[in-house]
């Protein structure tokens, strides 16, 4: 028997809470393997406990009908707020300190912002937890020019939550559905949140990507280490690389790791992560991984893909067929478009050798897809 959520219906969030896990882990394979007709797609990989895994919670600011503060996720199509404090994906510990950022708030009179009046102060907090550690980072995201006692915040809010590590303010002006704005201030700690996958040691700045199930992540980026079969002599290509966690976990067993990712933020982690790991073999690009391969002087062995929901172009796709790697791993979140990308390949002679799901969003639709599709016949 499932838990219960009081608020399932508002939020739109969790569309499978009403089977059990295991025929959620069923759904999903049927799903894939209606997309793959002509391959035998593996059983989908669960999680032990499938609550509390999003280590990553938004929650935006507004007024209810009595005036008084409140934070949570939109209903869904809508901008009412509805509050997250009994989620039952989101970490505990996450929504401890949200409920805690409210009640400062409210002991300090800070309202919330008003995006069409372009009035108040707070606009969304973002709030980050460490597998590794129960660590924690906070960013306050205002519309104002300032956080009015931003110094007194921050205090009571570390007092109350010693496991804070880090409280950054961000800048949020415009016009937007995007929570982060482009400038940031750190008010507390580092600026960033360290975590640990996979016995490696991870910086994640809070515009970086950084996967939200930590328990499931490592199950994931195993198969997809497992499935390239990394070598010594192997040189990789990891496209779409984020702070380096799949490059760098990869690194260990190759000759050299190339990471390309179009984020500035992610590959300042990305770089300070080798150094962290002490992995010297691994170099990191800022680009377009569309456009990357222009630059690759030798085609690498492996290349290893894991772009957001729209997949790589067309003509991406084309290019790497034209180059030949041995092995090429896909990692996706959206099925239909790895399902076009695959297509692309195995018509310039791939095949495709294993597809393997694995559940990041338990309770939701969504699922995470591993494939392997290689130039060999064996
Ligand atoms: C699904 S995430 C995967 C990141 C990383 N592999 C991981 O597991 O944490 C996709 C990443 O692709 C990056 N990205 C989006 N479009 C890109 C592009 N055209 N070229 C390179 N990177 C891109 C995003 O910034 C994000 O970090």
């Amino acid at each position: 028997m499932n838990k219960e959520c009081p608020v399932q219906k508002i939020c739109g969030g969790c569309t499978r809470l009403h089977e059990s896990y295991e025929e959620q882990l069923k759904h999903k394979h049927e799903e894939l393997s209606r997309l793959y007709p002509k391959y035998h797609v593996e059983l989908t990989i669960g999680m032990k406990n499938p609550y509390h895994y999003r280590h990553k919670v938004y929650a935006a600011f507004g007024t209810d009908r009595n005036g008084r503060l409140v934070a949570g996720m939109y209903a869904e199509h809508t901008h009412r707020i509805v509050s997250s404090r009994s989620c039952l994906i989101q970490n505990e510990t996450a929504n401890l300190i949200l409920e805690g950022i409210i009640k400062i708030a409210e002991e300090m009179h800070l309202p919330a912002y008003e995006e069409d009046k372009e009035r108040g102060v707070l606009r969304h907090a973002y709030i980050r937890v460490a597998h590794a550690t129960g660590k924690a980072m906070a960013v306050i995201v205002i519309g104002s020019e300032e956080l009015p006692g931003a110094k007194k915040f921050v205090s009571l809010l570390t007092q109350r939550f010693p496991e804070i590590e880090t409280v950054v303010l961000n800048y949020n002006r415009k016009h937007t559905s995007m929570v982060l704005g482009e400038r940031s201030r750190v008010l507390y700690g580092p600026g960033y949140l360290s975590d640990e996958l996979l016995g490696m040691k991870f910086h994640i700045s809070p515009a970086s990507f950084y996967q939200v199930n930590p328990v499931q992540t490592e199950v994931l980026y195993q198969t997809a280490i497992d499935l390239a079969g990394i070598t010594r002599n192997d040189s990789v290509l990891d496209a779409c690389c984020g702070i380096g966690t799949i490059s760098l976990i990869a690194a260990k067993q190759a000759k050299e790791v190339i990471g390309v990712e179009i984020s500035p933020e992610a590959i300042r982690d990305a770089k300070h992560n080798a150094k962290l790991n002490h992995i010297t073999n691994a170099e990191f690009y800022c680009d377009d991984a569309n456009r990357f391969l222009d630059r690759l002087i030798d085609c690498p062995d492996v290349v290893i893909l894991d772009p957001p929901r729209s997949g790589m172009t067309q003509g991406f796709m084309q290019h790497l067929a034209e180059m030949k790697p041995d092995r090429v791993v896909y990692i996706s979140c959206f099925p239909k478009t790895q399902a076009r990308d695959i297509k692309n390949l195995t018509c310039r002679g791939y095949r495709v050798k294993k597809i393997v799901p694995v559940d990041l969003f338990p309770m939701t639709d969504h699922v995470e897809t591993v494939a392997l599709l290689t130039l060999s016949a064996t």
